[in-house]
């Protein structure tokens, strides 16, 4: 990149350094003399910058840019068909001792793995430019801004970097004003180039390695050039790394979206929702809601800190600064916010199908299905050719300003209250429409039993249930049962009244035939008016084992083609399906030993003698 790249920043060029934070100075330096590359570029986060950047992925053939007139200033790639997902099995939490990673994390000696990791990128980013991305998770001016810095060799990471935090010299300067601490995050595709040797289109390394070190807060990841193993800030930062922060601090770093609902008579509620990957996160955060006179908009996507407030109330903060969402499924029927925003242009799309006149397309997206394609591994695609024409975890990449239902709420650095929180799963059986936990605990116990079936957004099978308490069973950052613990000193820490009301959603039950129970998308809306309807006191609900289910008639059915019968159905709790799900939950409640919280084993025990 010629005129844009700097020589590496060693001891002696210190003079010459972009930064006069000791630390980053010292750190970039250590770096680029391990993994020795042929540059280091600081990124200053400029539109002028993005569109150098762009312009040389696309002439390595990483990129592609669409037709301005469908997408402006966007792109799509695909990466290598190895290096789709996140690796969870190749994912590590190094803490000092094992205990306190837990059974939910792959664990390894700190100093053992950094042996290894050393090996591994000694001379990673050979024939390759550094670029350091100073960032920042939330906004720049909160009162304590949580600073990163993700060393890369990557050009695809830089650019989404851009869209997904926000990154460059503002923060850079802030974070040395204030001589901050920052995360360091290291990153590398793990594919270096001899002299003379031509890239790949998708350089990344057969072997890959995420690893965190809470104990120092750091992130090393190799090997992988795909979204959450490689955009650092994400779920490495923002749920790793900040779930320990949290911990240590007495807050909640979650995997939930935050959506803002404002009912007819103008009383606005803030509602943050836990589902695993591709479980309806990004749908459900940006709602068009279908039931009448009630008000959606948007505040996060995916991750949600929250804080005790000054009133005791909790307050929630989205930490990011776009969409990585899942494309399939997301279409003009589905998500016209989505679709929106990401027509806006300014995106990234990542192993989606392209249209022959210059667009992109994914299943779900349109109704008609176009007649021809060019699919995410670059071949010919028909409607008959038999397999997906995107693969099932494409993601765009869109900045969260372009959505037009955005709350202005977004902006602020104290976040909002959080009225009721959400856990919800993929499950075919046994898990109602919606449940309202009995107390806190009971909600605690709802979310930590949370289960869900597995989707493409991790590589392994799709499809079996396993448990993912929170949501967050591959990104709790400690001991899961420890977890569960700090969830349950929020309680003490909170004003009684303002505690958010917990609820159990399942958008994905099956009927008898096999079509889904509820229609799901828009009128999810109804279910979130009964759950705000619960918190005023005003719906009617059933009292059963697993906690209060709404009642057929208490659900507003009002426009839509469906019986309180039909909510019934889809609300009903089945001793016989109970049973087996007590089992799994025994099952699963065993596995954490002595770190399960007391008062879990009480409500489990409680519940199997309600059903007994
Ligand atoms: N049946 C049904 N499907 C849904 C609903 N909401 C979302 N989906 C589908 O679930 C898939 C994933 O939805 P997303 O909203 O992208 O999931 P996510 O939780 O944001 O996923 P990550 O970004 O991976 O964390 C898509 O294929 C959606 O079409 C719903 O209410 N009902
Ligand atoms: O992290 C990723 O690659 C994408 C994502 O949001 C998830 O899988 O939950
Ligand atoms: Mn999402």
């Amino acid at each position: 990149m010629g005129d844009t790249t700097r020589q590496p920043v060693l001891e002696e060029t210190l003079g010459d350094a972009p930064t006069t934070h000791a630390k980053l100075l010292a750190w970039v330096a250590e770096v680029s003399e391990l993994t020795q590359p042929d540059s280091v570029y600081w990124v200053d986060g400029s539109e002028e910058e993005y569109a150098r950047l762009t312009d040389h992925l696309v002439e390595a053939g990483t990129l592609q840019r669409l037709n301005p007139e469908l997408f402006p200033n966007s792109f799509v790639g695909s990466s290598d068909p190895k290096d789709v997902a996140r690796v969870e099995e190749r994912t590590f939490i190094c803490s000092e001792k094992e205990a306190d990673a837990g059974f939910t994390n792959n664990w390894m000696d700190p100093a053992e793995m950094k042996a290894i990791l050393r090996e591994r990128f000694a001379g990673s980013m050979r024939g390759r430019t550094m670029y350091v991305i100073p960032f920042v998770m939330g906004p720049l001016d909160a009162e304590q801004p949580q600073f990163g810095v993700e060393i890369t060799d990557s050009a695809y990471v830089v650019a989404s970097m851009r869209i997904m935090a926000r990154i460059g010299t503002d923060v850079l300067r802030k974070m040395e004003a204030e001589d901050a601490f920052f995360v360091p995050a290291l990153h590398s595709v793990g594919a270096p180039l001899e002299p003379g040797e031509a890239d790949v289109a998708w350089p990344c390394n057969e072997e890959k390695w995420i690893v965190h070190f809470p104990e120092e807060r750091s992130i090393w990841s190799y090997g992988s050039g795909y979204g959450g193993n490689a955009l650092l800030g994400k779920k490495c930062y923002a749920l790793r790394i900040a779930s320990v922060i949290a911990r240590d601090e007495g807050w909640l770093a979650e995997h939930m979206l935050i959506l803002k609902l404002t009912s007819p008579e103008g009383k606005a509620y803030n509602v943050a929702a836990a589902f695993p990957s591709a479980c309806g996160k990004t749908n459900l955060a940006l709602l068009d809601p279908t039931v009448e006179g009630w008000k959606a908009e948007t505040l996060g996507d995916d991750i949600n800190w929250m804080r005790i407030g000054k009133e005791g109330e909790l307050r929630g903060v989205n930490p990011e600064y776009g969409l990585f969402g899942v494309a399939p499924g997301t279409g003009w029927g589905t998500n016209p916010n989505a679709m929106r925003a990401i027509a806006k242009g300014n995106s990234i799309f990542t192993n989606v199908a392209l249209t022959d006149d210059g667009g992109v397309w994914w299943e779900g997206m349109t109704e008609e299905v176009p007649a021809h394609l060019t699919d995410w591994e670059g071949n010919d695609w028909t409607p008959d050719s038999g397999r997906p024409a995107a693969h099932p975890n494409s993601r765009f990449c869109t900045p969260i300003s372009q959505i037009d239902m955005l709350a202005q709420e977004y902006y602020s650095p104290d976040g909002v209250e959080i009225h009721a929180i959400l856990f919800g799963g993929r499950r075919k059986t046994t898990i109602p429409l919606v449940t309202q936990a009995r107390s806190w605990t009971n909600g605690i116990f709802m979310g930590s039993t949370l289960s869900s079936e597995t989707t493409a957004a991790a590589s392994g099978a799709v499809g079996v249930v396993r448990r993912d308490p929170m949501a967050m069973l591959p990104f709790i950052g400690y001991n899961a049962g420890d977890y569960l613990k700090h969830w349950g000193t929020i309680e003490a820490k909170a004003n009684p009244e303002r505690l958010p009301k917990v609820f159990l959603v399942n958008w994905f039950r099956r009927t008898a035939d096999g079509g889904f129970a509820w229609p799901g998308f828009g009128e999810n809306s109804r279910v979130l008016k009964w759950a705000i309807e619960r918190i005023e006191g005003t719906a009617d609900a059933k009292e059963t084992p697993i906690g209060y289910i709404p009642t057929g008639e208490s659900i507003d059915l009002t426009g839509l083609d469906m019986t309180p019968e039909q909510v019934e159905e889809a609300v009903k709790v089945d001793p016989a399906e109970w049973k087996e799900e007590l089992k799994g939950i025994e099952e699963w409640y065993a596995r954490f030993g002595d770190a399960l919280p007391a008062e879990l084993a009480a409500e489990l025990k409680q519940l199997q003698a309600r059903f007994a």
